[in-house]
Formats: C-alpha cells, sequence, structure tokens
C-alpha cells in the first residue's frame, strides 16, 4: 500500500502550476457523448484516476477514446450509436459517472444506469437529476440496482426548480436538454464556475445555452451537436489547495494559472485570516510570516465557500489563534478527517454539523488514513508544519483529484516522498 511521508517544519517558496480542473473535465467529457457529427479534442485534461474511469465508461458506451496524458489530451468519437447502459463498476468507482445519463438519454431515449449510493461525505441522492429527466417527459423506474430512464422520442423542454442548487443534476439536466425539443429553463441552478465551463463547451459543439453562472439556465435544445477543440478550466480546488499549503509553513508560493474570480470566498477568508493573498500576472502568490487569527467558515454552495476546501482550511486554522467554526451545510457527513486530525493532536470537537476548533493545536505527526479526497491532501498539508514524521495512507483519494501532489510540494521545498509498492503512476492506473 502506497505511503506518502511528510516530515514537518520546512518552509514552501517558489511556484507551482494548477492543473484543469477535476470537476470540469469529468461532465465535459460526459457532455462530448452528444455530438454525432465530428470528434471532440479536450485540451488541458489532468493526469487523474477520475479521468481514466470516465474514460472506461465512455469507451464501454460504443466511442472510440484516445487518451494523451503526455499533451493533457483525449479525444472522443462518439458519432456510432451508443449503447445506453452505464455499469456499476464504474459508478462505484466514481459518482460522477452518472453524468453520462443526461446525454445517453438525450441521444438514444433510453438510459440505464447504476445506482451510485452513498458514499465517504453523505448519501447524495440523484432526485433532482431525476426530477429533471422526467420533468421533460422520460418515465424513471428502478430495478436490479439502476436507475432507468425512458422516453418516446426527443424529450421536451420544461421548467425545471431544483430543490437545492445541485451541481451534478445541473449539468445532468444541461446536456439532456441540449438536444431536447424545446427550451429547458433551470431554476436555483448551481452556478459553480465548472458549471459554466460545460454551458461554453456545449456551446461549442452548437448547442444553445444561456445564462450559466447565474441562477437560471436557459437551454434551447438543437437538433444536432458536432465535435469541437475545448480547454479545461484551471482547478480552482488545487490552486486552493497549495494557497493553503503555502500559508500554513509560512511560506512565500505563487500559484500559476489560478482564477482569482473563481475564489473570491476562500481568498477572502483567507485575508481574514492574515494570510497575504495577491493578484499577479500568472495566478495568485500567497505569502504568511505573522500569526494567524482564527475564523468561522461555513460551506455554501458557489459563490459561497466550497465544501471542497473544508479540509484543507480546518489543518490551516489548527495552526491559527483562539476560537473558529467551521459548519458543514453541502454534504451531511464531511467529518471523517476530524478523527484523523486528532490522532495528530488537533483540538477540535464535532457538534451537530459544526466543528469547534480551540487553537493552536500542537501538532504532531502520526499515521493517519486519508477518508476522502480532499481529507488526504489536508492531511499532507497538516504534516508539513507537525512536529516529527505524518505518514498518510489510502492514496487512491488522493489520486482521483490530484495528479503529481507529493512531487508539487517536494518542488516547493516540502520534505516529503511517497514510498510503497506501487508508483503513483501505478496506482492511478489500479484504482
Ligand atoms: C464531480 C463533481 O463536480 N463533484 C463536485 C460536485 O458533486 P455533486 O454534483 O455530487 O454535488 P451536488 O451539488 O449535486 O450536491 C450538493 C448537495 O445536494 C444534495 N443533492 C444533490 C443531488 C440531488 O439530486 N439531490 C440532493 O439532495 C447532495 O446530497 C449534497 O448534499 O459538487 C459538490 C458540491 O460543490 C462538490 O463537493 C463535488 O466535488
Ligand atoms: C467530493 C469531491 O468529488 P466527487 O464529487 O467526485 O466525489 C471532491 O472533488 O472533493
Amino acid at each position: 500500500m502506497d505511503k506518502i511521508v511528510v516530515k514537518g517544519g520546512q518552509t514552501l517558496k517558489g511556484k507551482v502550476r494548477v492543473e484543469g480542473a477535476k470537476n470540469a473535465v469529468l461532465p465535459v467529457l460526459a457532455a462530448a457523448l452528444l455530438a454525432t457529427k465530428g470528434i471532440n479534442t479536450i485540451k488541458d485534461v489532468p493526469t487523474l484516476a477520475d479521468v481514466l474511469t470516465i474514460n472506461e465508461v465512455l469507451k464501454s458506451l460504443n466511442t472510440k477514446v484516445k487518451y494523451s496524458p503526455e499533451d493533457n489530451e483525449v479525444i472522443i468519437d462518439s458519432q456510432e450509436p451508443l449503447s445506453s447502459e452505464a455499469q456499476f463498476e464504474y459508478v462505484r468507482k466514481m459518482r460522477a459517472s452518472i453524468l453520462v445519463m443526461g446525454p445517453i438519454l438525450a441521444r438514444n431515449g433510453f438510459a440505464r444506469v447504476a445506482l451510485p449510493g452513498g458514499c465517504a461525505i453523505g448519501s447524495r441522492p440523484i432526485d433532482q437529476h431525476l426530477k429533471g429527466f422526467e420533468a421533460m417527459g422520460a418515465v424513471i423506474s428502478f430495478g436490479h440496482g439502476f436507475v432507468e430512464a425512458k422516453t418516446n422520442g426527443r424529450l421536451k423542454g420544461a421548467k425545471i426548480y431544483l430543490d437545492v442548487p445541485s451541481v451534478g443534476a445541473t449539468e445532468n439536466i444541461m446536456t439532456a436538454a441540449a438536444l431536447a425539443d424545446g427550451i429547458t429553463t433551470i431554476e436555483n441552478a448551481a452556478k459553480e464556475p465548472e458549471i459554466v465551463d460545460l454551458a461554453n463547451f456545449i456551446n461549442e459543439m452548437g448547442g444553445k445555452v444561456k445564462g450559466a453562472g447565474t441562477d437560471t439556465i436557459r437551454i434551447e435544445g438543437v437538433s444536432e451537436l458536432h465535435g469541437t477543440e475545448h480547454h479545461i478550466i484551471p482547478d480552482r480546488i488545487e490552486a486552493g489547495t497549495f494557497m493553503v499549503a503555502a500559508a500554513i509553513t509560512k511560506g512565500d508560493v505563487l500559484i500559476e494559472n489560478a482564477v482569482p474570480e473563481h475564489m473570491t470566498a476562500l481568498v477572502s477568508k483567507m485575508q481574514e485570516m492574515g494570510v497575504e493573498v495577491t493578484e499577479e500576472e500568472q495566478g495568485l502568490r500567497v505569502r504568511s510570516t505573522g500569526p494567524l487569527k482564527s475564523v468561522d467558515i461555513k460551506t455554501m454552495p458557489h459563490p459561497g465557500f466550497p465544501t471542497d476546501m473544508q479540509s484543507q482550511m480546518m489543518a490551516l486554522m489548527m495552526t491559527a489563534h483562539g476560537t473558529g467554526i467551521i459548519t458543514e451545510t453541502v454534504f451531511e457527513n464531511r467529518f471523517m478527517h476530524v478523527e484523523e486530525f486528532r490522532r495528530m493532536n488537533g483540538n477540535m470537537k464535532i457538534e451537530g454539523r459544526s466543528v469547534i476548533m480551540e487553537s493552536p493545536s500542537n501538532l504532531q505527526g502520526a499515521e493517519v488514513a486519508a477518508t476522502d479526497l480532499r481529507a488526504a491532501a489536508a492531511l499532507i498539508i497538516a504534516g508539513l508544519v507537525a512536529e516529527g514524521i505524518t505518514r498518510v495512507t489510502e492514496l487512491y483519494h488522493l489520486d482521483r483529484g490530484y495528479v503529481n501532489f507529493d512531487k508539487k510540494l517536494a518542488a516547493l521545498g516540502a520534505d516529503i516522498e511517497r514510498i510503497g509498492t506501487e508508483s503513483s503512476e501505478k496506482s492511478i492506473q489500479l484504482v
């Protein structure tokens, strides 16, 4: 089993370049299924286990996929008839596999996808996705661990109000509506930058999507979409993770390729804590010298504070001064890392959906296990300043969402090594 071994005490300095966003590339690759004419070329694709998984899903649906990790590029030819079924082996590995349902349904009038079930951070239902398909005329049924959606002819444009601004539901409904008959409006839509990236991609394929990035998205269905070339936006969560790593070590790091407008909630919270964050031409520069102040953080849908940065900020908060409260409102069970931080002597307690922190903690290196992908990064970050050695296991979580995390930190001056029976690259293949 691979382990990351970190020795605390080094200050991070230098530059690090952010990859294409995991949460943008997965819906974009799924949406590529919509093209029945020409091929799609997706650029700035990060080398992640999740990308390998979605590529396998696409292949299983009878498309041709050419992946060149060295060029960060995926080429998809989906001109042949599409099969309608996404298997459990993929959905189990990666919940975002559910995002093929909208495109399959739009093209075939029938889709059968294994039910994703819960995961480490919560139950994560898909009722809002299905409510959208139903409003567009699909009949939904369940059986043998699968969900099926079926329609006679094309889906029909509809007005859909989401009970929660779900990222995945917004994406699945957008792709289903792209080939529907008539106009679909999604109200209380998710506003994440990745939604805007997906809308841009659909439009580049010949679609008609307006309003992405606001809470009302209008999609006028077209009869056919064609291949295009699309560049994935930079990963704001990877960028934020390196910002926290820089701050916790009292470092000075330029995060190249970070898009400040995608990160306003995080930047302002870090500034409130006393971290210096400045915009430079190539990205965001993070410097931290003096003591940090504890703050209160509440995760919210975008443009609120992202849940995917909650555990990393918890690591940073352990080094701040005073009482701070972190409240998780997006997922019901995203505090599994708290027990692991406690093993590192983190001083905090869970009360309902909040974690009350009395800081600073006298962090000590320990053996800890990643409980989800952001927790993996957060534990490594805590290890950067803990006294002694921290060993982090369950790295398949990390490989889902970070490219060469250990190597990038080492290049910034961290004392870190990945050891074990598999190299980083090999374990990506195995997940
Ligand atoms: C691949 C990807 O992009 N993943 C991101 C996406 O996940 P994902 O798209 O799964 O997250 P959602 O926005 O859908 O989920 C947000 C909340 O809505 C609930 N919900 C969702 C759908 C539904 O039909 N019913 C329902 O109740 C979920 O249980 C959760 O509590 O957005 C999350 C919230 O920013 C991020 O943490 C994930 O990194
Ligand atoms: C929760 C996350 O991803 P996913 O939705 O793919 O599980 C994440 O990126 O932190």
